[in-house]
C-alpha cells in the first residue's frame, strides 16, 4: 500500500438522517487517512454533482428508506453515475440499515448493482444501525479493497501506456 499514488482525488459522499451512516463515514475517512489518502467528505446536500467527474475515486454512503429504497436525496447522484460514462472510475458503496425490514440495506444493493455496471466497483459494506466494535475490521477491509483496486487500476493504466 505504501507505493500508492496518494494524489488521487477521492470523494466520500453520504446521506444520514439519524447519524448511523455518518458514523461509518467518519470511521472510513479515518481509515483512508491512515492509508495516506485525504478524502473530500460531503453530506449529499453539500455535494455539487457536477464535480463528480473531477474525482478518481468516489465512495458512496447511504441509509435505506421505505421498503428497501434509496433516500430521495441520493436519487440525483444515482442517476449521475448512470450518465457519467466513466467505467474506469473506482467506486465503493457502504450503508447502514435495520435487518428488521424485509430488504436489509436495499439502497446499498441498488447502488452496488448500478455501480458494478457503470464504474469500477471495488467494495460494498452493509452495517446494522450504529457501527459496533466488530464492524471496525470490516471498515478496514473495505478501505483495503478500495486501495487494492486503485493499485490494480494504476498498473493497468501503466501497462496500456507502454
Ligand atoms: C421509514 C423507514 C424505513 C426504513 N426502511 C428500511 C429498509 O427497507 N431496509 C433497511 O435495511 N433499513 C430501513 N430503515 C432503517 C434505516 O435505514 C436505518 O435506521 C439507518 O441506519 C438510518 O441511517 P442514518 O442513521 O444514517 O440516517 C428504515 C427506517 C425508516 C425510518
Amino acid at each position: 500500500m505504501g507505493l500508492m499514488n496518494c494524489n488521487q482525488k477521492i470523494a466520500l459522499v453520504y446521506a444520514s438522517v439519524t447519524g448511523n451512516t455518518g458514523a461509518v463515514a467518519e470511521v472510513l475517512t479515518e481509515r483512508f487517512r491512515a492509508a495516506g489518502f485525504l478524502p473530500d467528505v460531503y453530506e449529499i446536500d453539500h455535494f455539487d454533482i457536477n464535480k463528480l467527474g473531477r474525482y478518481d475515486i468516489v465512495i458512496v454512503g447511504t441509509y435505506t428508506w421505505g421498503s428497501g429504497e434509496i433516500p430521495a436525496e441520493m436519487q440525483e447522484l444515482f442517476e449521475a453515475f448512470e450518465e457519467l460514462r466513466r467505467p474506469e472510475l473506482v467506486t465503493a458503496v457502504f450503508g447502514t440499515g435495520d435487518s428488521f425490514f424485509a430488504e436489509f440495506c436495499g439502497a446499498v444493493n441498488r447502488f452496488r448493482d448500478m455501480l458494478y455496471v457503470h464504474t469500477n466497483l471495488a467494495a460494498t459494506l452493509k452495517i446494522e444501525l450504529m457501527p459496533q466494535e466488530q464492524d471496525l475490521v470490516r471498515c478496514e477491509k473495505f478501505v483495503e479493497a478500495v486501495v487494492r483496486r486503485l493499485v490494480e487500476a494504476d498498473e493497468k493504466r501503466k501497462r496500456k501506456a507502454t
